[in-house]
């Protein structure tokens, strides 16, 4: 079986973060294991507190998993703090795994700041080069191009400027445009893109989440880059599509429809 790993924060209502990963990896046969950066308490309606999780109790989780496990593929979701980062950019190029995917995880979808902001720089300095592929929504990619994003051209050019920064391929996902859902993927020499129409519901808790552990999971499996992206793209819409009306606000995502389905779990 593979074995993946999610270096990410816990969300405890169980719709984005860690929590999302998992259920991502458990739906894709793989074998789940994480390395918490930060314990939220948060739910559908909103984030109400963070606490950081030492440098040194990360260290010496990314170590426990590595001294004894061989990992077939590596997601980073939320990492908080500057010196999260740093530490996990150390161990990260000391064992150096193959498959990185980075998401750069900055504003939560109740508008919370998960990466410190001082720290998004450091996000692109040191897990950028280390990155496989990085996974920016349109906010993120703002962010980190300094340009605004309205369409598919600027997010072509988006792309390009994030591929300067190191990362092998680069996603950008189109989740926050207004009409069709289109991803485009740039691995520096030309562009892919992957579209669904927009699906018309409030509860897209965590998509980020689970399409990086997706494609992750599709990566371990041995599937090329486009392929992985592809299924990927066909697992989030499927769990979108029958997203949960759970909670007060912004819903979590249906990550084993297709598994309950076959095995006539649900109608
Ligand atoms: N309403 C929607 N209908 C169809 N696809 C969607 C919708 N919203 C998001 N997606 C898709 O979900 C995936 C995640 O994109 P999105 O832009 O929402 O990421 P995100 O903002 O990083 O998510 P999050 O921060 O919630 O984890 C992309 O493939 C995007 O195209
Ligand atoms: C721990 C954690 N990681 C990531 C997200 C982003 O998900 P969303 O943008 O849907 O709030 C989150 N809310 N919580």
């Amino acid at each position: 079986m593979k074995k993946v790993l999610t270096i990410a924060g816990s969300d405890s209502s169980g719709g984005a973060g860690i929590q999302a990963d998992l259920k991502t990896f458990s739906a894709h046969g793989v074998f789940g294991m994480s390395v918490i950066t930060a314990v939220t308490a948060q739910n559908t309606q909103g984030v109400f507190a963070v606490q950081d999780i030492t440098r040194d109790v990360i260290a010496k989780q990314i170590e426990a998993i590595f001294e004894d496990i061989e990992v077939d593929g590596v997601k980073i979701g939320m990492v908080s703090q500057v010196q999260t980062i740093e530490v996990i950019a150390e161990q990260l190029r000391h064992y150096a795994p193959q498959t990185i995917v980075v998401d750069p995880v900055m504003v939560s979808k109740s508008g919370y700041h998960l990466l410190n902001p001082e720290a998004e720089v450091t996000l692109i300095k040191e897990l950028l080069p280390l990155a496989m592929m990085v996974t920016p929504n349109i906010p993120e990619a703002e962010v980190m191009t300094k340009m605004s994003i309205r369409t598919l051209k600027q997010m072509e050019e988006a792309a390009k400027i994030i591929y300067q920064m190191g990362a092998k391929n680069v996603l950008l996902k189109g989740g926050h445009l207004e009409d069709d859902s289109t991803d485009i993927l740039y691995d520096g020499r030309e562009f892919s893109y992957f579209s669904s129409s927009r699906i018309a519901t409030k509860n897209t808790h965590g998509t980020g989440c689970t399409l990086s552990s997706a494609i992750t999971a599709n990566m371990a499996l041995g599937y090329s880059l486009n392929e992985a992206v592809s299924r990927a793209k066909e697992y989030i819409t499927i769990a979108i599509q029958h997203s949960l009306s759970i909670g007060k606000g912004v819903g979590p995502t249906h990550h084993f429809y297709t598994l309950y389905k076959k095995a006539g779990l649900i109608e």
